[in-house]
């Protein structure tokens, strides 16, 4: 149960502080739309339409990445989205920015420029340092109530998540308590049935952390991705080795240990691929037993058929899946099977489930599955890591310390 204030207990008619998660994959400068503009909409919507003065602050990228660029797309995005104008404004908390905000009229909706374009966003410090930053201190005052809605970057200790809830009555907006909800089942449940977790991708090293910890709760764990191929390599198959990718030997000095410890004390509830694909020398997807691989001298990009069939299997009786990691290359559709069939399997059965990161979420909709037929597919990457977990997330704890009145004068 979370201990913080939503919607229902803002007053009517706040001049209400709004962050939001718009992170977004940028190509060629012009940011992609994304589920994260959907979601962020309904809240938008709903604080406009009950006639409240909206701004809003997010953040894009990071100093000196292509990805860190101005929010000025993304209002038009998100308006299209909400229903609602959303006007931008190429300010965070300057006199521009300040004089914009006072003139907001019920209803009206504004977005702040990049909150990672002032010095004060980005340090990872403590709430109250951020609460006397000049960037809080100027709009603080400006509003009556703050709403964080970035469920999805709740990880991040910076200025604009931690530093408002000292300042001002604060409340999760609909994103936030949606994922905030659904990402931490796993901790917060009971489930009577079996649970199962689907652990694939490129990010090794946090995968295999969250399998650490979620040892004593997860029943069966399917492996694919890199981190399969690394368990498979601890299990004595000569895969999980860079070949022409430099994803696997570092990840594997670094986890070495842990994939033996999680082996030796738990090894007949993670299951490995049986077999695996790659791309054969007519450019087809071919299909190899594990047993059978001498030596690597292919990159693997799927888990194989019989693979599929098996984890299809352990869904179909599980009652509740969360999937973090693709298990394949699912963007080329001869190395989809993997992923796809998980996914589909989790769609046709009605156990409670949660997929997780950005990039796995996105084979949902480029294979024409329907978001509904899932329990909830979260916007989040690493907040949905530390959900799963049970780690803190400041910028949750803050709303709850806010509620609980901590902060009241
Ligand atoms: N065997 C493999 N070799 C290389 N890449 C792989 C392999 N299996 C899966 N992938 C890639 O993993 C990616 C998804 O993994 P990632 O670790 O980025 O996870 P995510 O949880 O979906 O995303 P994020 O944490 O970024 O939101 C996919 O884009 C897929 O192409
Ligand atoms: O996209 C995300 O996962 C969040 O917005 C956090 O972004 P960051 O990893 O750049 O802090």
């Amino acid at each position: 149960m979370s201990g913080f204030r939503t919607l229902e207990d803002l007053p009517a008619d706040s001049r209400v502080l709004v962050r939001l998660d718009l992170n977004s994959p940028v190509e060629d400068g012009r940011v992609q739309d994304n589920r994260r503009f959907d979601r962020h909409a309904t809240t938008v919507a709903e604080l406009a339409e009950a006639g409240h003065r909206v701004a809003l602050l997010a953040h894009q990228g990071r100093p000196g990445r292509d990805t860190f660029v101005s929010l000025e797309q993304h209002a038009d995005i998100l308006a299209e989205h909400a229903g609602v104008d959303v006007d931008f404004v190429p300010d965070t908390f300057g006199e521009e920015a300040v004089q914009t905000i006072r003139e907001l009229d019920a209803g009206d909706v504004l977005l702040l420029e990049n909150t990672r374009m002032t010095d004060d966003e980005l340090p990872e410090k403590e709430p109250e340092e951020h609460a006397n930053s000049d960037f809080v201190e100027t709009l603080a005052p400006e509003f009556d109530a703050y709403v964080n809605d970035a469920f999805s970057a709740a990880h991040r200790k910076h200025a604009s998540l931690v530093g408002f809830p000292l300042r001002l009555p604060s409340y999760a907006g609909r994103v936030m308590q949606t994922e905030y909800e659904a990402n931490t089942a796993i901790a917060s449940r009971e489930f009577e049935g079996d649970v199962t977790m689907v652990v694939g991708g490129t990010k090794a090293t946090d995968v295999i952390g969250v399998m650490e910890s979620l040892d004593a709760t997860v029943d069966t764990f399917c492996l694919g991705g890199v981190a399969g191929e690394l368990f498979l390599r601890a299990a004595g198959y000569p895969v999980g080795r860079d070949v022409d990718t430099d994803l696997f030997d570092e990840q594997w000095d670094a986890n070495e240990d842990t994939i033996r410890d999680v082996l030796d004390e738990r090894g007949e509830r993670v299951d490995l691929a049986s077999d695996l694909a790659f791309e054969g020398d007519d450019g087809e997807r071919t299909e190899i037993a594990v047993e059978d691989i001498e030596e690597k001298e292919h990159a693997f990009l799927d888990v194989g058929s019989e693979t599929v069939a098996d984890y299809e299997s352990v869904i179909r009786d599980s009652e509740a899946v969360f999937v973090k990691g693709a298990l394949g290359v699912f963007e080329d559709e001869r190395f989809k099977d993997g992923t796809v069939g998980v996914l589909r399997a989790i769609a046709e059965t009605d156990c409670f489930s949660v997929v997780g990161g950005g990039d796995t979420s996105r084979a949902i909709e480029m294979y024409g599955m329907d978001e509904a037929d899932f329990s909830h597919v979260s916007i989040a990457g690493g907040a949905y890591i530390r959900a799963l977990t049970g780690e803190p997330l400041p910028a949750v704890e803050l709303l709850e310390r806010n509620a609980a009145g901590e902060f009241d004068d």
